[in-house]
């Protein structure tokens, strides 16, 4: 096995329940070192629950959870950010009245010796990150507000922002939904930069050509369980990645004998 298809995270058999709704009906899925992952489903197939489970916020019910070769237990988000795993959810929780530089390290501030923040260290940290994401807006100031910046700029700043705990694997929940075109091309640069710097990305969307346009694997779950899973390579295009959802939302099934690596 290459180092890029080493897997990251196993998740085994995970189930989660709320009272009698069972969100994940045993989902087994692997993340591999170095990819793009696109996470896809209908509303309610359990994206969020997953995502969720990812970032340590669900503990399962059953399954495993094992990073980088190691089952975690309790699954907890600490835990999950001990493990290299950093979580952008759709809301991005930034501060928008507050710099660049604030929103970065809000909570995990760079301090000395007697807890005073850093601030010129924090400057040039948060410089060295938004660079090494590709952020080139010509108005870049670190210390600018986050509140003056574009919707996919914005996402940057949460993306630096899970950078800066030295994550392996970032997590994006829909980042690209309601964004333009331009602003959804800024977060796919984003995210181009962060696997070019060997780390993982797991891209859940509900816009199935953004994720086609970024993803190298496709993993679809529905009714809380995996329906399919496959490269890139393996479809023909974006078309027939639909055209497998569409199958998918009217039979319960989808026709998984034209995938390339189906046999
Ligand atoms: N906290 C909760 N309490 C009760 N039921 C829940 C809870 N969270 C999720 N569910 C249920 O679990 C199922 C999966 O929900 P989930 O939000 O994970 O789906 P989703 O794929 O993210 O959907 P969407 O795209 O609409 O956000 C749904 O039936 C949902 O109603």
């Amino acid at each position: 096995m290459s180092g890029h298809d080493a897997p990251i995270i196993e998740l085994r058999n995970i189930v989660k329940r709320f009272g009698n709704v069972e969100a994940l009906s045993g989902v087994s899925m692997t993340v591999r070192k170095g990819e793009v992952l696109g996470l896809l489903g209908d509303n309610g197939a359990g994206k969020s629950t997953l995502v969720k489970t990812l970032a340590g916020v669900h503990d399962p019910d059953e399954g495993e959870i094992i990073v980088k070769g190691v089952a975690r237990k309790p699954w907890t988000p600490l835990a999950a950010r001990d493990a290299g795993i950093e979580t952008v959810f759709q809301d991005r929780a930034l501060a928008p009245q507050h710099s660049i530089v604030t929103n970065v390290f809000m909570g995990r501030e760079i301090t000395n010796a007697v807890g005073l923040i850093r601030v010129q260290r924090q400057i040039d940290e948060a410089n060295r990150l938004m660079r090494e994401i590709g952020f080139t807006s010509k108005v870049f100031n670190p210390e600018s507000t986050v509140g003056h910046l574009s919707g996919g700029e914005r996402q940057g700043v949460a993306i630096a922002r899970a950078l800066y705990n030295q994550a392996d694997v970032i997590v994006l929940d829909e980042p690209t939904t309601a964004l333009s075109l331009t602003e959804t091309q800024k977060v796919f640069r984003f995210v181009e930069a962060v696997k070019a710097s060997g780390r993982t990305v797991v891209f859940i969307g509900h816009n199935i050509y953004h994720v086609w346009e970024i993803a190298d694997r496709f993993f679809v779950i529905d009714r809380g369980r995996e329906a399919f899973e496959g490269e890139k390579a393996a479809f023909t295009g974006a078309d027939h990645l639909i055209e497998m959802m569409h199958q998918l939302a009217e039979t319960g099934k989808a026709d998984t004998s034209k995938l390339v690596d189906a046999a």
